[in-house]
């Protein structure tokens, strides 16, 4: 039994994440969270609510709310969501606890104790209508890239570029419209990475095992144009972590607060502590290597556009503290799920959002798409017909109908119980000997988090089941030899809490149903194939479960089709 730390990329708080964001971060995560658990080792799985920065704070305004009030409501929707989902994290924090505060500003502290952060001055823009500074998202303007006209400050939607509010053209406040800026000097903090950049590139070097998506946009970062580059870590707004060196003020930095990217990923260690705080358990001994987090072995999954910043930033921070962290094992990251023909995107509401997703069906269609179609060698698309033909085959045809077929079956010819006659013979030693074989190859990809392949192993797994029955024919034997049905339905009847166990992490809510309508206790994962499938005796009773998919029409398809093609208000 090990220990296993895993996090997923925390959501932005500015809406309800769309079906990319979910596939790319906590839906794989929760696959590995919940596979290692069933394997029984000690797991805990975080996530949480990245709450700061400025599109918190036009979101809100755009609400008419106070940001900490649209923050505390979004946070809880988010939470609802997930939890419907059926993401089991052990704890969902916030980004603007008071923990991860106090834990910013100490890192922010240590960091300049050890050198590594520098007090610069910076001309920005400054906004006299608007009394204040305007960093990021608070300047719209003109592209100088592409010339789009509603470029942002910190990036053009239209050619994605990154920008700095200064590069645009004739910029405008987001918050009054006002042309009446000016540059001013404001001091800032920049966290020195270029330091560390031997250090973290040795780091980087020796994760031989890493996805090469993960190392690639690393190494890049590390080595194009002139390296890897310091980078500033606070931002002249009211939202945020107050800039302090530990417990003590920062003078010049007063009314300032840290920039979102450096107290985002130090909730991960927060969300422990929120974690031990509402009763969870010992924080330190997840994540502090002096108080028994030394053999935690530790996993972070995310999308691509967050890897530089968990490779390299976060990274820098950890080490840079010189203090016994843990720091990540292992970071598993995802291309993009593009949808129908085009991006996923939260601001223009386009694609198929959280919550719309289980309006219209259970959680299950969605996870096991989503996984078995996720963006792990390059980027993936969603479309309604691919979907319909996964959820048609591999749940309604393949794993539902086997599970509705044998229960049926066995009741009208034995009644609600196993049936006790006939033996195993030559055809059922070689399906437990294949599904043996098959099973180790399941555990072998999830071990890996290869994500596509495991389900694809699943799905071979559920398929051998019908093709021994589609084979034996329980129907057709029990007319001449109705001792022989019996074992035949007696071995395919005990695939039923086989195939839930293995397939609890992928579809927790019918892996349950599955388990409840057999009338077994779930027992993890199984070791022995031979023992798992002789598991229901003779007798043991069970019930026919209620239709466990249902199979998507072309009606339906062509409505969803019509109903999430355009933008969400
Ligand atoms: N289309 C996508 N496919 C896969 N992962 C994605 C996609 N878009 C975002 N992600 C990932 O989703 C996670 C949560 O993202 P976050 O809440 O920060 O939204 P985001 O990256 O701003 O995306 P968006 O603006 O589209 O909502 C991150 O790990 C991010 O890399
Ligand atoms: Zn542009």
């Amino acid at each position: 039994m090990a220990r296993h730390l895993i996090t997923s990329a925390i959501p932005y708080i500015n809406g309800i994440k769309h079906l990319g964001n979910l596939v790319g971060s906590q839906l794989p995560a929760d696959l590995y969270a919940r596979y290692l658990r069933t394997r029984g080792h000690e797991v805990l799985f975080l996530c949480a609510t990245d709450e700061h920065g400025t599109p918190a704070e036009l979101a809100a305004a755009k609400a008419g709310k106070p940001v900490a009030d649209y923050c505390a409501e979004m946070y809880a929707v988010q939470a609802d969501i997930a939890q419907r989902f059926g993401l089991s994290f052990d704890h969902f924090g916030r980004s603007s606890s008071e923990q991860n505060k106090r834990l910013t500003q100490h890192f922010a502290g240590v960091l300049a104790d050890n050198g590594l952060i520098e007090e610069v001055e910076q001309r920005q823009i400054y906004s006299e209508t608007d009394g204040r500074f305007l960093p990021d998202r608070y300047v719209e303007g003109t592209c100088p890239n592409c010339g789009f006209e509603d470029a942002r400050g910190d990036q053009c939607d239209n050619c994605t570029k990154q920008l700095d509010p200064e590069d645009l053209i004739d910029p405008r406040s987001t918050i009054s419209g006002a042309t009446d800026l000016e540059m001013r000097a404001t001091k800032h903090l920049m966290l020195r990475q270029s330091q560390m950049r031997g250090q973290l590139s040795d780091w980087i070097e020796s994760k031989s095992d890493w996805p090469l998506l993960t190392t690639s946009i690393a190494k890049k970062w590390l080595n194009d144009g002139d390296g890897l580059q310091d980078r500033g870590i606070t931002r002249d707004l009211s939202w945020g972590v107050p800039v302090k060196r530990g417990d003590a003020e920062w003078p010049g930095m007063e009314g300032k607060v840290f920039y979102v990217w450096f107290d985002a990923p130090i909730e991960y260690i927060a969300c422990a502590q929120e974690w031990q705080d509402a009763g969870g358990g010992d924080w330190a001994r997840w994540w502090r290597t002096d108080k028994g987090a030394d053999d935690v072995r530790y996993t972070q999954f995310m999308g691509k556009d967050n890897v530089p910043f968990h490779t390299l930033s976060f990274p820098a921070t950890i080490i840079g503290s010189g203090e016994p962290w843990k720091l990540v094992d292992y970071i598993k990251s995802f291309n993009y799920l593009n949808y129908d023909g085009g991006q996923f995107s939260t601001s223009r509401g386009r694609g198929v959002f959280m919550d719309q997703a289980l309006e219209i069906l259970p959680a299950d269609y969605w996870r096991w798409w989503l996984l078995s179609h996720a963006p792990e060698t390059s980027d993936a698309e969603f479309t309604w017909e691919n979907f319909q033909a996964s959820v048609n085959k591999d749940l309604a045809d393949v794993l539902g109908n086997f599970v509705s077929r044998i229960t049926k079956f066995c009741r009208s010819k034995f009644g609600e119980a196993v049936p006790e006659a006939g033996a195993f013979g030559e055809a059922e030693e070689a399906l437990i000997a294949d599904l043996g074989e098959r099973v180790a190859r399941y555990g072998a990809a999830m071990d890996a988090m290869e994500v596509r392949k495991s389900a694809a192993e699943l799905r071979a797994i559920w398929a051998a089941g019908n093709e021994y029955l589609q084979a034996q024919a329980p129907w057709t034997t029990f007319k001449t030899d109705p001792d022989a049905a019996a074992a035949q339905v007696r071995l395919a009847l005990n695939l039923i809490p086989l195939y839930a166990q293995l397939a609890a992490p992928f579809i927790p809510d019918a892996s349950a149903k599955m388990l409840a309508a057999m009338r077994v206790e779930d027992t993890g994962w199984p070791d022995d194939i031979p023992t798992a499938l002789t598991r229901l005796a003779p007798g043991h009773a069970f019930d026919v479960p209620e239709v466990l998919f249902a199979k998507i029409t072309d009606e339906q398809r062509e409505d969803w089709a019509e109903r999430f093609a355009g933008v969400r208000e």
